[in-house]
């Protein structure tokens, strides 16, 4: 998968290469380059935004800017991408999101600042062919999209074959099979007088899976009652259950 990010802030997006991500790139199984939007200005200023018309708090990003920059980079290298454009008005950014982006070939994020950017630099896009995301991460105010591409690019790429050392880690995500996972344990047996569940150290598989799921249970129906919600009313029964 080949990623890009326009942004006026690209050290922002240094954690990209580190760590797990980092490796990934490494390794070529994913490519990101990062491109500053100010490259694209052609005044002393790099001026990259404008006050709002209708008036209103803040500025608003320049198209002439955007659509400079994303005419390049979409063309650069050629190959069919789906732009994404972080707002706090964007449609949930989920697991499910990033199951489909994962199979995409390319993703370009446009990263805007200040109040947004100018909405018709996403009608062109659109009016051009190109598939364009507006997603939000989170019902939070960001101060601009480049968090949540870090987010949306971490939750993506691991997604990616050979990215996680156990592939078995995304088959068994939380919200894989609507639930959030359960307590986690590892050695000592004791830590600070408090043992690790009897059922987990007994070594009998089925009585650790439906404890394990009792406990998923338990803790979506406490924690996420939406998500219980959506699997209905069996799910809401077994989770009383559970407890
Ligand atoms: C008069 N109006 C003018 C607009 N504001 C709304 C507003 C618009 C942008 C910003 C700052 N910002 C700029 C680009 C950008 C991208 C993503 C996000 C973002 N925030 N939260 C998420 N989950 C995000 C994601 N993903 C924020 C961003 C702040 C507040 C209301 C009052």
């Amino acid at each position: 998968m080949r990623i890009d990010v326009v942004t006026i802030f690209p050290s922002y997006l240094q954690p990209l290469r580190e760590a797990l991500l980092g490796r990934a790139i490494d390794r070529g199984l994913l490519e990101v380059a990062v491109h500053d939007l100010r490259d694209w200005t052609h005044d002393v200023h790099q001026a990259v935004d404008d006050s709002p018309y209708g008036g209103g708090p803040g500025m608003v990003m320049r198209p002439q800017v955007w659509g400079e920059a994303l005419d390049d980079v979409l063309a650069t290298p050629d190959l069919p991408a789906r732009l994404v454009v972080p707002t706090p008005a964007g449609r949930p950014f989920t697991q499910a999101t990033a199951h489909a982006w994962a199979a995409e070939e390319r993703l370009v994020f446009a990263c805007g600042r200040y109040e947004g950017i100018d909405e018709r630099v996403l009608l062109d896009a659109r009016a051009r062919g190109i598939t364009v995301d507006e997603v939000s991460i989170g019902d939070y105010v960001l101060v601009g999209g480049e968090v949540a591409v870090l987010v949306m690019v971490e939750a993506v790429a691991r997604l990616l074959p050979g990215v996680l050392g156990n592939p078995r880690s995304a088959a068994e995500d939380s919200f894989s099979d609507g639930l959030l996972e359960g307590p986690s344990y590892t050695r000592p047996e004791v830590w600070r007088e408090l043992a690790v569940p009897d059922v987990l150290r007994g070594g009998n598989h089925a009585a650790i899976a439906r404890w394990r799921r009792d406990r998923a249970l338990e803790r979506t129906r406490d924690r996420r009652p939406d998500l219980l919600d959506a699997l209905g009313p069996d799910a809401l029964d077994a989770a009383d259950r559970a407890a």
